[in-house]
C-alpha cells in the first residue's frame, strides 16, 4: 500500500503537489487522473523518492523508500520518460537492473517472456519500437516481482493491440492482490481499466472514489425533445408537473425522463415531435467538469466544458471533497 501524508513539492513560486493525502490500495487498479500539469508525474516521483516534498511524506507498506532495502522488490514502476541506453540490448538492460538489486538472473528471462519481448531480447533497444520501448520499461517494474507496481501514463503513443494489452496486464498484476497505480490524463481509458479513482487538478485533490460511484454519479440522463409547437409541449409537461430544462439549438430536455411515456403524453396532445432521444453525460463531459477550474492552458474557445445545467464547471469537485473522508 502507497500512502500519501499531506505531500506538498513547490517548485520556486510553483506549487505542483498541494496538501495531497490518499492511500493506493492492494488488489485493485488505482486510476490517477489530472489535466496536463495537475502533477500526476511529480507526484510519482516523489512516491519514487526522485525528487524531495517541500513537506508531508510518502510511506510504502509503512516504511519510507529511502527505507526500503532492495526497492525494486517492494515497487516497481514505469515513468514517462524510461531511460534506456540506445546500445545495450534488452537483455543486458534487464540484467544490469537485475544485479544491481540481487534479484537473480533467471527473472531476466521470465520477464523477457511476460512483456512477449523473448524473441528481441538480444535487440540494441535503439531499434525499437515505442511500443516496444514500453513493454521493456514494463519489464524492468516487475523485475523484482515487486507488491506495488506504478505506471505513468503507460499507453501514450501507442497502438490499439498496445493499448489493450498493458490494460490486461494491470488487470492481471490487481487480480494477483497487487498494488496498481495508474496516471492518465484520459478519462476514456481510465473508465476501462480502473476500479478506483484519484483526480487531481492544480496539484490538489479532486476526488477519490470508487469508479463504480463516479459512474453512478455521472450517468446523468435526460431525455431530449424537439418540437415545432413549444408552447404546447411545455403546457403539456407543466399540466404533468414535469420538469424541463432547456436544451441545446431550441430543443428541452427533461432530466431523468423515460422515453415512452414523454413520447406518449406528446402524442396524447397531439404534439408533433421532431426528436425524442435519450442522453446520457459521458465520463469524459464529467471528468473536464470536474477539473475545468484545474486546467492550466485551455485550447481557444474550450474554457467552459460541455454544454449542461447540472452546475458550474469545478462545482462536482469542490462537492466532491467530502468523498475523501468516506474511505478506509
Ligand atoms: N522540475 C520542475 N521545475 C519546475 N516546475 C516543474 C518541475 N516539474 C514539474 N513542474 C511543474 O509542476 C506542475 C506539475 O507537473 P507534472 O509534470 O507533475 O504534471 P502532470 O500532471 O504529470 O502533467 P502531464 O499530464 O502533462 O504529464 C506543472 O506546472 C509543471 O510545469
Amino acid at each position: 500500500m502507497i500512502e500519501l501524508h499531506d505531500l506538498t513539492k513547490r517548485y520556486g513560486d510553483k506549487t505542483a503537489v498541494n496538501g495531497l493525502s490518499f492511500q493506493v490500495r492492494p488488489g485493485v487498479i488505482t486510476g490517477f487522473l489530472g489535466p496536463n500539469g495537475a502533477g500526476k508525474s511529480t507526484t510519482m516521483r516523489l512516491i519514487l523518492d526522485l525528487d524531495r516534498p517541500t513537506s508531508g511524506r510518502v510511506t510504502i507498506d509503512g516504511k519510507g523508500y529511502g527505507h526500503l532495502s532492495e526497492p525494486l522488490k517492494y515497487i516497481g514502476a514505469l515513468l514517462e520518460a524510461t531511460a534506456v541506453h540506445p546500445g545495450r540490448t534488452a537483455y543486458h538492460h534487464l540484467l544490469w537492473q537485475a544485479q544491481s538489486n540481487r534479484v537473480p538472473e533467471r527473472r531476466v528471462d521470465e520477464v523477457l517472456a511476460l512483456v512477449g519481448l523473448t524473441e528481441v531480447a538480444g535487440k540494441r533497444a535503439r531499434g525499437f519500437s515505442l511500443g516496444m520501448r514500453q513493454r521493456l520499461g514494463i519489464a524492468s517494474a516487475l523485475l523484482g516481482d515487486p507488491e506495488i507496481l506504478m505506471f505513468d501514463e503507460p499507453v501514450n503513443g501507442l497502438d490499439p493491440e498496445g493499448i489493450l494489452w498493458i490494460r490486461n496486464l494491470m488487470k492481471r498484476l490487481a487480480a494477483e492482490g497487487r498494488t496498481v497505480f495508474v496516471s492518465s490524463h484520459l478519462m476514456s481509458e481510465m473508465a476501462l481499466t480502473a476500479d478506483h479513482l484519484v483526480v487531481i487538478g492544480k496539484g490538489r485533490l479532486l476526488a477519490d472514489l470508487p469508479m463504480a460511484q463516479f459512474i453512478e454519479r455521472n450517468s446523468r440522463s435526460a431525455v431530449r425533445l424537439r418540437t415545432p409547437h413549444p408552447e404546447q409541449l411545455l403546457d403539456a409537461l407543466a399540466r404533468q408537473s414535469i420538469a424541463v430544462e432547456p436544451g441545446p439549438d431550441g430543443s428541452y430536455e427533461v432530466v431523468g425522463g423515460d422515453p415512452a411515456a414523454l413520447g406518449e403524453l406528446a402524442a396524447g396532445h397531439g404534439i408533433t415531435l421532431h426528436e425524442l432521444s435519450q442522453q446520457r453525460a459521458s465520463l469524459e463531459e464529467a471528468f473536464m467538469r470536474m477539473t475545468a477550474d484545474a486546467v492550466e492552458y485551455h485550447a481557444g474557445a474550450q474554457t467552459d466544458g460541455p454544454h449542461d445545467a447540472a452546475g458550474a464547471p469545478g462545482a462536482w469537485g469542490a462537492s466532491w471533497q467530502g468523498e475523501q473522508k468516506g474511505r478506509n
